[in-house]
């Protein structure tokens, strides 16, 4: 917060500006007059049903899709990183190499290695991707956008296809790093505990409208066991249209897709069944 001399106190600009934001495929709405600010700094986690429009509207912030149909206003950092759930190194290349790829200036090595030490993989600099384990070269993915020092970090579903032990790790890293380089953050989730455990707001996406925007106002540690967690949780699922009674049996929204299907936001922390990824 900034503070002008006529005691006037100012939010600074937001990362990201969206007003009335629509991006049509085939003439349907996929994002439907859509708003979103993010602060600076800020962690926005997005979560929705599958075909809710969250991958879509990374892909227009992170300058991937070219094509939107409408705003009144859209504006994003021109120094964007965007993370997936998959890796997505160069199998050729070697980790420091992939870290490194594009980066300017005669310091590129020695940044690339300080982000590798950063994300716990000093000493695999000259290991190939395909030596590392899923968690790993989710590290290294992480390295790779971090090293750019984005203003805006997008992540979707950075750690969907990772074992439950190794999602709780790299959580604990994203915060670290996040606390430390301080970009504004859209993560697509389709975990309401991922979203609660990170985010400074959740923000649930329904056909291309934002449903709900709510600040997590848990208290550190964000742990489950306590009151207000749980209230957000549920409030969550029962937006979601999941029963937060119901453990991992989801209830479907009348006049809607099932919400048990498998890209549908999971009442619990549970490992996907194709999950590869481990730290170890
Ligand atoms: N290139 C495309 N051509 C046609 N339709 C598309 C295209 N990309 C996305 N869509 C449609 O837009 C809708 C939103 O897709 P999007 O991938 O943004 O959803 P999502 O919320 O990320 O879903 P999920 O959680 O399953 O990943 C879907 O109905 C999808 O079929």
């Amino acid at each position: 917060m900034a503070t002008h001399p006529g005691g006037l106190t100012t939010a600074p600009a937001p990362a990201v500006r969206i007003t009335s934001l629509v991006r049509e495929f085939a003439g349907r709405r996929v994002l439907d007059e859509l708003d979103l600010n993010i602060a600076p700094d800020e962690f926005v986690a997005l979560i929705g049903r599958s075909g809710s429009g969250k991958s879509t509207l990374l892909r227009v912030l992170g300058g991937i899709d070219h094509e939107v149909t409408g705003y009144e206003e859209l504006t994003a950092p021109e120094n964007v990183s965007v993370v997936f759930q998959d890796a997505r190194l160069l199998p050729w290349k070697r980790v420091l190499d992939n870290v490194a790829l594009g980066l300017p200036g005669a310091d590129a090595e020695t940044r690339a290695r300080t982000a590798l030490a950063e994300v716990g993989l000093a000493g695999r600099e000259n290991a190939w991707p395909v030596e590392l384990s899923g968690g790993e070269q989710q590290r290294v993915a992480l390295a790779r956008s971090l090293v750019r020092d984005p203003e805006l970090l997008l992540a979707d579903e950075p750690f969907g296809a990772l074992d439950a032990l190794t999602r709780l790790r790299m959580h604990a890293l994203l915060k670290q790093l996040c606390a430390r380089h301080r970009p504004a953050v859209l993560l697509v989730t389709h975990d309401v505990d991922e979203a609660i455990a990170l985010a400074d707001r959740v923000v649930v996406l329904d056909h291309g409208r934002i449903a709900a925007d709510l600040r997590v106002d848990v208290p550190a540690p964000r742990s489950p066991g306590t009151a207000r967690y749980a209230a957000l949780r549920d409030e969550l699922l029962t937006l979601l249209g999941l029963d937060p009674t119901a453990g991992a049996e989801a209830t479907p929204e009348a006049g809607t897709e099932p919400a048990a299907d498998p890209g549908a936001p999971q009442p619990t922390d549970s490992t996907p069944k194709n999950a590869k990824g481990s730290d170890s």
